[in-house]
């Protein structure tokens, strides 16, 4: 059993506690009055960036990210926890950034600015897992006992993970008899130790509330069955403020010209129409329809929370619309700050005691990595303390843990990292192969493989080879892999708190072009695999963005194009499963095999994770789907290179004419010509 650390701190402050509202607890909920919003104003997201015509803010709100200068956005955690300037290649440090694709650019990357002592889980058992064993520091691990003025010096830099605003919505007190989950893990607030349980407490009330949306919708909620639940008394003490009124279109224009909504407007009409909508038939204006509501919600997300109305329409469709408002929340907050030990060089318990012993506050992150630490303080810079420089530790987020714990790399395997700049990733396969066997670490550009081999070198990584293509001229470059991750370029819907531009700088086009490359990609990935490795044949696909186009339908599109492929369960134990249906599509059922990750959720960056198996072609299959040939005279980065690629990958069906076409306007463009004009696209989850 794994003995206890004698000089354990205290467990920190985790998030507050959160629950969704459901339409139920809405119709009762009297807690949030309209007393509370001054507070709650004063803890106000920034405003919206562009297109913003709301009125200015108040004087003790926070300003807008813009002009906090957010866009290199980890900018919260990074000034909780200083980092190394010799990361200067990426601005803050963080090596772990998430890439973007700036599709202006020819797919070009942009570069994606993305990323306390309880020491109890340092058990002996983890370090089994450690191949290297360096000599341990003295560290007892004996007792549960906290041993007062043992405690590092801990000033400042604390992280902000425990200061989520107040919520639009409150935590409902009214008792949770509505669902049938495990109480106990909706108790306190989420952190890294209890996010499994309280996932899935959450998928349970989300799927609750989800069907009792899709009951409302279809008028099946008898009238009757409503009323009993509905607390008349209560309705009636909200009746006695001003009754809620939806704006009529010409209400909303005329608020739009006169400079837009008064912040306490919004939130209080963000509430309410939620609280209509749990309740439609009960609470909605005569003659108002659903849609009118959400409407309203989703203009009032857009502006209170700064997104273009775009994209807060399309987050906001992932979800029922209580739990929207909290992953706009969430989106809010930086999320923990996170190390991975590099197992090549230490192990856990000596990484944590020799930062301990230099004044950083952390603890493991959770049971299912044996390898991470989150920092909730430190009194020197994170990315700049020896141990960081002797490539002990990668800073990480908890969410890029995920796809190489799904990979699963196993030692002497041939591993591709398509798309691998910085290296987190990278490095951590070749941790998790104990520096054999080898992993081709590519990417795109250039600029960012710098970072990638520094971090590479700075960990002690023996085991990589670093390279420069196009994602999809593989496999023509190399072929035969054990395993392939393509972590792919996206738009970083899920890093949101890391990069608050995402918020106004993504369009509808981005998406399809996104998702264009990312089917090119994965298409390219499957090809790469050797089906007849015998230990492996397997491919993890992840992205840090949370949209249905370029997660599920990616996938799917995969699961039709190659038919020698299926998804495997991806061996994580927590996670919400993919979308098997969504608006109007519907996916292979295999789909919910994969896993979604959500900041309101797990407290980690929004990331998606799918694992296929890849088994030979059947002559039948192979009859449908050609093998990708290489072109004679190849050139490496020749745009008619990836052209000729892009057919030989099979994107020939109706389906992928849109992208087609963009593709041969950008070559037009390129020329000189006058593109014709766009077509809709006609895959669009
Ligand atoms: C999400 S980031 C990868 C992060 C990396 N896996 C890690 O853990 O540090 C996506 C990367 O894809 C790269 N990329 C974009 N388009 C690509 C392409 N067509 N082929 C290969 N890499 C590409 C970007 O340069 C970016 O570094």
């Amino acid at each position: 059993m794994g003995r206890r650390a004698k000089n354990k701190q205290g467990a920190p402050e985790p998030l507050e506690k959160k629950t969704y509202s459901t339409s139920k607890k809405l119709g009762k909920r009297k807690a949030d009055s309209d007393s509370d919003l001054d507070d709650r104003a004063t803890t106000r997201p920034p405003k919206k960036i562009k297109d913003s015509k709301a009125k200015p803010r108040a004087p003790d709100s926070k300003p807008s990210s813009k002009a906090k200068g957010q866009n290199k956005s980890s900018v919260k955690t990074a000034k909780s926890i200083p980092k190394s300037d010799s990361d200067n290649d990426f601005g803050d440090g963080w090596e772990d950034v998430e890439g973007d694709v700036d599709v202006n650019d020819e797919f070009s990357s942009d570069e994606f600015q993305g990323i306390t002592n309880n020491l109890d889980d340092l058990s002996e058992e983890d370090d089994e897992d450690y191949p290297l064993r360096s000599t341990t520091q003295k560290f007892d691990f004996d007792t549960d006992e906290e041993e007062e003025g043992i405690q590092p010096v801990l000033k400042g830099n604390k992280s902000k993970q425990h200061e989520r605003p107040s919520k639009i919505i409150p935590t409902s007190s009214d008792g949770s008899d509505d669902f049938d989950y495990d109480e106990s893990a909706d108790e306190g607030r989420v952190t890294m130790a209890n996010m499994e349980a309280r996932s899935r407490a959450l998928d349970a009330k989300a799927a609750a509330e989800a069907e009792l949306d899709e009951e409302e919708l279809q008028g099946a909620v008898a009238r009757k069955d409503e009323d009993d639940d509905f607390d008349m008394d209560e309705a009636d003490e909200e009746n006695d403020a001003e009754p809620f009124h939806l704006p009529t279109a010409a209400e909303r224009e005329a608020e739009k010209h006169a400079g837009g909504p008064d912040l306490q407007v919004v939130q209080r009409r963000m509430r309410e129409c939620i609280r209509v909508l749990g309740k439609f038939k009960q609470l909605a204006e005569k003659d108002r329809s659903r849609s009118e509501y959400t409407d309203q919600l989703v203009a009032d997300i857009a502006s209170y929370y700064g997104y273009n109305d775009f994209l807060a329409e399309k987050l906001s469709q992932l979800f029922p619309v209580a739990e929207a408002v909290e992953f706009f929340e969430a989106n809010e907050v930086p999320r923990p700050v996170t190390i991975r030990t590099n197992t090549l060089k230490t192990r856990r318990r000596d990484l944590a005691q020799a930062l301990v012993n230099r004044g950083v506050n952390l603890e493991p992150i959770g049971k299912w990595t044996n390898v991470g630490l989150q920092v909730f303080e430190s009194s020197v810079p994170i990315g700049a303390t020896p141990e960081y420089l002797a490539g002990h530790y990668m800073l990480q987020a908890a969410s890029s843990f995920l796809p190489v714990i799904a990979l699963s790399p196993q030692p002497n395997e041939r591993v591709l990292d398509m798309a691998s700049a910085p290296g987190g990733k990278t490095t951590h396969i070749a941790a998790l192969l104990q520096n054999t066997g080898v992993v081709f670490a590519n990417d795109t550009n250039k600029a960012r493989t710098k970072s990638l081999t520094a971090n590479v070198h700075r960990l002690g990584c023996k085991n990589v080879v670093v390279c420069s293509y196009d994602g999809r001229e593989f496999p023509k470059v190399m072929g035969g892999f054990d395993r392939v991750l393509l972590d792919a370029p996206c738009s970083g819907t899920g890093v949101i708190s890391k990069d608050q531009s995402v918020k106004v700088n993504k369009s509808e086009r981005d998406f399809t072009m996104l998702s264009h490359l990312q089917k090119q990609l994965i298409l390219c990935a499957i090809d790469s695999v050797n089906p007849e490795s015998k230990t492996g044949g397997y491919i993890v696909y992840s992205t840090c963005s949370v949209t249905v186009d370029e997660n599920e339908a990616v996938v799917d599109y995969a699961l039709r194009k190659r038919p020698n492929v299926k998804l495997v369960e991806t061996g994580l134990s927590f996670g919400r499963e993919g979308y098997t249906k969504y608006r109007g599509k519907i996916f292979n059922p295999s789909v919910s095999l994969t896993r979604r990750f959500y900041p309101h959720v797990h407290n980690m960056d929004g990331f998606y994770v799918a694992k296929f198996k890849v088994e030979k072609r059947s002559k039948a299959a192979a009859t449908v789907e050609e093998p990708v040939t290489i072109p004679e005279k190849f050139v490496l980065g020749e745009e008619a290179a990836v052209e000729q690629v892009q057919e030989d990958v099979g994107f020939d069906s109706e389906e992928d004419r849109p992208y087609l076409e963009e593709a041969k306007r950008r070559r037009m463009k390129a020329k000189g010509l006058r593109p014709p004009p766009r077509s809709k696209p006609a895959h669009r989850a």
